[in-house]
C-alpha cells in the first residue's frame, strides 16, 4: 500500500469534517479498486445483450449500462461497429445532467459545441442523447484530435446510430472560436482540463496532481476557458462544466469565480442528483466521490444563460452560412473534420 502524502491527507481534510469519511477517501486513492464498466448506446439498445449488466443506480441515464466486473465491452466487435462507447461511470454522472434539456420546455439544444472534446466520450453522450441539429466537437490540442476523430466516426457514421444531424471537429483554442462564434451554441459543454486527481482512484499516476502550484495553474487555465465558453452561449442557453479532479479550488472555487464575473449565468437545479450535492458549496454543483465505489470521481454544474433573447433557429440557409464562416474565420487555423452530415444533404466543403 502507497503511504498517502501529506497533501492528500490535506485535500482529505478540506473534503471531508468526518474523519471516518477522510480515511475512505484517502484508501480508495492509495489502493485503488476497479470499478464496473459502462457502455453508451448510440443505436437502440438490443434486446439479449452479450454482456452480465450490474444493478441500475436512481440516476443513470437511460442510453447507458453499467457492466458487471471483469466484462471488456471494449473487446467485443460491436465496440468497433459502433454500437456503443466505452465511457466510465464518473464520465456518465459528470455529463448527465444535460439529459435534462432533452425535456426542457421549448426545444431541446439545436447546437452543441463540445469544447474540451478528445476523446470524445461527452460529446457523444449529448449527440446521443439530445440529437441536435449540430455537435460541434473542439480539442485543443492538435496531437490528441486523431484518437477524437475516430471516435465520432466509429459512433455516428453507421446510418442506424442514433446521432446529431452533422457532427464536425475542429482543433482551435477556445478564444478563437468564441470570437467566430458568439453565441452561436444553445449548450456549451467543458470537460475542463485539470490535475486529473481521481486518475489515483483507477489505479493510474497523476504527478504533482495535488501541489497547490498544479492546483492553482489548472484552475486559472479552467477559468479562462470558462470565460470563452460563456461567450459561445446563446441567450437562454447552457453550459455544462464538469472535472474529474477532487479539489475545491478547481471545482467550487471556479464557479464562485465565473458566477461573479458572468451574473447572466445562474446554476440549474439537477433533481436526479440531490443526494449528490456538493458539501463545499450551497449552489446546485454535484460530485462523486471514489470511496462510494460508483467511479473515480468527478465534479458537475449546469449553468443557464439567463439573459433574454431567442435562441437560434438554424434553418437551411442559416446553417450554410453558420459553416462559411466557420471555414473563413477558422479554416486558415485549423481546417474542420465532418463527421456526419444529415443523409440528405451532402457534406458542404
Ligand atoms: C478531461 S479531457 C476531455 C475529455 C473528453 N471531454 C471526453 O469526454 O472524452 C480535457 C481536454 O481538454 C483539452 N485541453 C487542454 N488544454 C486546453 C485548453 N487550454 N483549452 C481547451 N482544452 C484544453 C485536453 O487536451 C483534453 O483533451
Amino acid at each position: 500500500m502507497e503511504k498517502p502524502s501529506n497533501l492528500l491527507l490535506k485535500l482529505s481534510r478540506q473534503l471531508f469534517d468526518d474523519p471516518l469519511e477522510q480515511g475512505r477517501f484517502v484508501t480508495a486513492l492509495t489502493q485503488p479498486q476497479p470499478f464496473h464498466p459502462c457502455i453508451l448506446w448510440c443505436r437502440p439498445r438490443p434486446e439479449s445483450l452479450p454482456f452480465a449488466i450490474a444493478p441500475t443506480v436512481s440516476w443513470q441515464p437511460a442510453p447507458v449500462d453499467r457492466l458487471a466486473l471483469g466484462e471488456r465491452p471494449g473487446a467485443h466487435p460491436w465496440h468497433e461497429a459502433g454500437y456503443f462507447y466505452c465511457l466510465d461511470f464518473s464520465s456518465v454522472f459528470a455529463i448527465s445532467p444535460i439529459a435534462l434539456l432533452k425535456a426542457q420546455a421549448g426545444r431541446p439544444p439545436q447546437t452543441i459545441i463540445d469544447l474540451c472534446a478528445s476523446p470524445g466520450g461527452k460529446g457523444i453522450f449529448a449527440g446521443t442523447t439530445l440529437q441536435p441539429a449540430l455537435l460541434l466537437s473542439n480539442e485543443t490540442i492538435g496531437k490528441r484530435m486523431g484518437a477524437l476523430v475516430s471516435n465520432l466516426r466509429r459512433c455516428f457514421t453507421p446510418a442506424e446510430n442514433t446521432a446529431p444531424q452533422r457532427v464536425a471537429a475542429v482543433s482551435l483554442d477556445s478564444q478563437v472560436l468564441a470570437e467566430a462564434m458568439p453565441q452561436a451554441a444553445d449548450l456549451v459543454i467543458v470537460d475542463a482540463p485539470c490535475t486529473g486527481q481521481s486518475l489515483l482512484a483507477k489505479g493510474e499516476t497523476a504527478p504533482g496532481c495535488f501541489h497547490p502550484v498544479s492546483i492553482n495553474k489548472n484552475a486559472n487555465r479552467q477559468k479562462r476557458i470558462l470565460a470563452n465558453a460563456a461567450r459561445l452561449v446563446a441567450p437562454g442557453g447552457h453550459l455544462a462544466y464538469m472535472t474529474c479532479a477532487y479539489s475545491p479550488a478547481e471545482n467550487e472555487g471556479v464557479m464562485d469565480w465565473f458566477l461573479e464575473r458572468f451574473p447572466q449565468f445562474a446554476p440549474v437545479s439537477v433533481p436526479p442528483l440531490a443526494a449528490l450535492q456538493s458539501p463545499l458549496t450551497e449552489l446546485p454543483c454535484y460530485r462523486m466521490f471514489p470511496q462510494d465505489g460508483l467511479g473515480a470521481g468527478a465534479f458537475t454544474v449546469l449553468l443557464q444563460n439567463q439573459e433574454a433573447g431567442a435562441a437560434q433557429e438554424i434553418g437551411e440557409a442559416g446553417w450554410a452560412e453558420f459553416w462559411g464562416q466557420l471555414r473563413q474565420r477558422c479554416g486558415a487555423i485549423s481546417r474542420p473534420v465532418w463527421i456526419r452530415d444529415r443523409p440528405d444533404h451532402s457534406p458542404l466543403s
